[in-house]
C-alpha cells in the first residue's frame, strides 16, 4: 500500500481498485495438471502501481491474464471496483512485450482499432489524436509500423491501450524488446503516463531495477505454483535514483529473494 503522504500529493485517481483473493490456477498439460498460482493475495489501491517479480514459468503472465478476464480462475476471486472480473472489459487493457501493430495499417489507423470494435469511432475519433499526442507520436500519425523503431512501435500499442481510457493498464514485460537505452527513456514515459493519466498500474518484469525505478511497491513471487514471498515498498517519490542507497538496498533483497543475493 502507498503511504498516506504520497497518496495525499497525488492527484484524484480514476483508476480501478483492484483485490485477488485467494487465488491458485492450474493448466493442463499433457494430461496432468500443471499448478502456476498458489493462494495469491493481493491489493490494489485505486492509481497505485505495482510490479510482479519473479523466476521465468513461474505465472506472473497468467496472474495478468486472469486479472485481465481472458482466463477464469480455478480457485478464489479476482474483483475490480468490488465486481468480480468474468471477461475481459475496456477498462482494463493488456499491453504486451510485443507491440503487435498490423503492419498494413497506419500508426492512427491501429491506435483506431480499439475504438473500432466497440462501435466508437464515429463519435470518439477525436480520441486517437488525444492518445498519439500523449505519446508523443502525432507527426508519425501516418506512418506505418515498419518505418517506426522499437520504442516507437511500443509507444504506439501504449497509444492503443491509452485510447480506450484504462482504468488499470496491465503491463507484461511492455520494455522488454528494446534496447538499453531505449528502455530507460520508456521508464520515464511510463511514468510520466501513469502520472498524467492515473489509472492503477500492475507492471511485470524481469528487471529489478525497473520495478524500483517505477512502481510504489514490488511484489516478488517464488517459483511456480507461485506464491507472493514479499512485498517491497519503494516510499520514494518520482523521479527516482538509481543510486538512491534505500533503492539498491531494495534491489539486494528482492535478488536474494529470488535466489540470486550474490549476483551483484
Ligand atoms: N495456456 C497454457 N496451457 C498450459 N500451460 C500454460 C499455459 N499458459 C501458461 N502455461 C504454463 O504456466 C506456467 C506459467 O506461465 P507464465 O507465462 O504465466 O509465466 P511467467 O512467470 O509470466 O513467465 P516468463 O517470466 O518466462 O514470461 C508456465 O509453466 C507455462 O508453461
Amino acid at each position: 500500500m502507498v503511504s498516506a503522504a504520497a497518496v495525499a500529493n497525488r492527484a484524484p485517481s480514476n483508476g480501478l481498485g483492484l483485490e485477488v483473493k485467494n487465488l491458485s490456477h492450474a493448466f493442463e498439460l499433457g494430461g496432468t495438471s500443471l499448478p502456476v498460482l498458489n493462494r495469491i493475495d493481493l491489493t490494489l489501491q485505486p492509481g497505485e502501481s505495482v510490479a510482479l517479480l519473479g523466476p521465468s514459468g513461474c505465472g506472473k503472465s497468467t496472474l495478468l491474464r486472469l486479472v485481465a478476464g481472458l482466463e477464469t480462475p480455478l480457485t478464489g476471486e479476482i474483483l475490480a471496483d468490488g465486481q468480480p472480473i468474468r471477461a475481459p472489459d475496456p477498462s482494463r487493457i493488456l499491453v504486451f512485450q510485443d507491440p503487435t501493430l498490423y503492419p498494413w495499417r497506419t500508426v492512427r489507423d491501429n491506435v483506431a482499432l480499439g475504438l473500432q470494435a466497440r462501435g466508437l469511432l464515429g463519435s470518439q475519433r477525436e480520441r486517437i489524436d488525444e492518445a498519439l499526442a500523449k505519446v508523443g507520436l502525432t507527426d508519425f500519425r501516418d506512418a506505418y509500423p515498419r518505418q517506426l523503431s522499437g520504442g516507437m512501435a511500443q509507444r504506439a500499442a501504449l497509444a492503443r491501450a491509452l485510447v480506450n481510457e484504462p482504468r488499470l493498464l496491465l503491463l507484461d514485460e511492455p520494455l522488454g524488446k528494446l534496447d538499453s537505452l531505449t528502455r530507460i527513456a520508456m521508464q520515464s514515459e511510463l511514468i510520466r503516463l501513469w502520472q498524467q493519466q492515473r489509472y492503477t498500474s500492475l507492471l511485470v518484469t524481469h528487471d529489478v531495477e525497473e520495478a524500483l525505478l517505477l512502481c510504489d511497491r514490488v511484489l516478488v513471487f517464488g517459483n511456480r505454483p507461485a506464491r507472493i514471498l514479499a512485498a517491497l515498498e519503494v516510499g520514494r517519490d518520482y523521479p527516482r535514483h538509481r543510486n538512491d542507497p534505500h533503492l539498491v538496498e531494495l534491489r539486494q533483497r528482492a535478488l536474494e529473494l529470488l535466489g540470486l543475493g550474490s549476483s551483484w
